[in-house]
């Protein structure tokens, strides 16, 4: 695993275990975690990996069966110690946005925080660009408007730690992706350290400084966008980040590429290329060449008889010379899966 060097943490977890139904199976079982103070975080991984349990642990939403967690240098779980969930300076948006509808936005935002100043909730509101939104009530909001009184909400006490969980599961694409790019704004204005609960990777990836890949509770990677994607430890995560094709001994002969023993191999889809003189190479015939949208999806048949996917710019036909650069290989260690 890659290990993030702590020069400043806000947040550590060390040997968090949870368990539910009579503790067969850990649905939260991490070793180490730690966030630095100001950093974003976000934690990846597929429907039921642990990841809202996770954060549940974190802002004191739920009990752990052992081990430890500390926020800003303060121990808030442990053995003998339990800091309640208010106590924590924890701010939560969820994906349901979670406001109560019978409150106006002001009301909504100021709910938990009476005494907030008022040029303090003018600048939030500005910050979050809901000045003239005061007096409405939730269902006369978009969905959109709505997760941003959340955030204010979270943000009126002053935070130490922010955490988001799916907070974007519930808009459309177009306004998934200007909510997503404005909240990371705030976030990075405001410097506030953040844990942002996603199962898209690609989130993950425009707007973490660290990702954490979660797999059946256990923190199985962790390291900024550039690592995962280029050097994933194992075919999992490779192909959580992207379309993946894995080779054996026996295709990867086909391309001429030399394979070490105890390795497996994979190749990302865009990583292919076509007539190009590539150090690795098969000819093959193009079975497929469909346009969607930006690229080409091809597909090849290889001699053994796999079909093997793969993008390009242009359309392709008949035979090709399909191959990849030493660079292009993922190889990971075959006894991890
Ligand atoms: N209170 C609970 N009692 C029993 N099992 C639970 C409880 N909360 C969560 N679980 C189980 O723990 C596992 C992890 O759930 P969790 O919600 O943390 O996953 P997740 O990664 O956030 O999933 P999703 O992306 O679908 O929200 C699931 O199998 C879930 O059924």
């Amino acid at each position: 695993m890659t290990s993030t060097i702590n020069m400043n943490p806000l947040l550590e977890i060390a040997s968090l275990r949870k368990s539910f139904n009579g503790g067969k199976d850990f649905v939260v079982d991490v070793e180490r975690l730690s966030l630095n103070k100001g950093k974003i975080l976000a934690l990846v991984g597929e429907s039921g990996s642990g990841k809202t349990t996770l954060v549940r642990l974190i802002a004191g939403l739920e009990t752990s069966d052992s081990g430890s967690i500390s926020i800003g240098g303060q121990t808030v779980t442990s053995k003998d110690i339990f800091v309640p969930p208010e106590q924590r300076k924890i701010g939560m948006v969820f994906q349901d946005y979670a406001l109560f509808p019978h409150l106006t936005v002001y009301e909504n935002i100021t709910y938990g925080c009476k005494h907030i100043k008022k040029e303090q909730l003018t600048e939030l509101l500005q910050l979050v660009g809901l000045v003239g939104y005061e007096k409405r009530y939730p269902h006369q909001l978009s969905g959109g408007q709505q997760q941003r009184v959340a955030l204010a909400r979270a943000l009126a006490p002053r935070p130490q730690l922010l955490i988001l969980d799916e907070p974007f599961s519930n808009l459309d694409i177009a306004l998934k992706l200007q909510l997503r790019n404005e909240i990371f704004d705030i976030i990075q204005q405001l410097g506030i350290t953040a844990i942002f609960v996603t199962h898209d990777t690609q989130d993950a990836i425009m707007i973490a400084d660290d990702i954490a890949v979660l797999r059946k509770g256990a923190i199985i990677q962790q390291g900024n966008a550039s690592t995962l994607y280029r050097s994933p430890n194992r075919l999992y995560v490779a192909a959580l980040f992207g379309p993946v094709v894995p080779l054996t001994i026996e295709e990867l002969s086909f391309f001429g590429y030399p394979y070490k023993k105890g390795e497996n191999c994979a190749i990302r889809m865009e990583q292919f290329q076509v007539n190009k003189n590539s150090p690795y190479s098969v000819r093959v015939h193009v079975e497929r060449s469909l346009f969607f949208g930006q690229q080409y999806l091809n597909t090849c048949k290889l001699p053994n008889g796999k079909l093997v996917s793969f993008t390009s710019v242009q359309g392709l036909h008949d035979e090709i010379e399909l191959g990849f650069g030493q660079g292009s290989v993922l190889t990971f260690p075959d006894n991890i899966t």
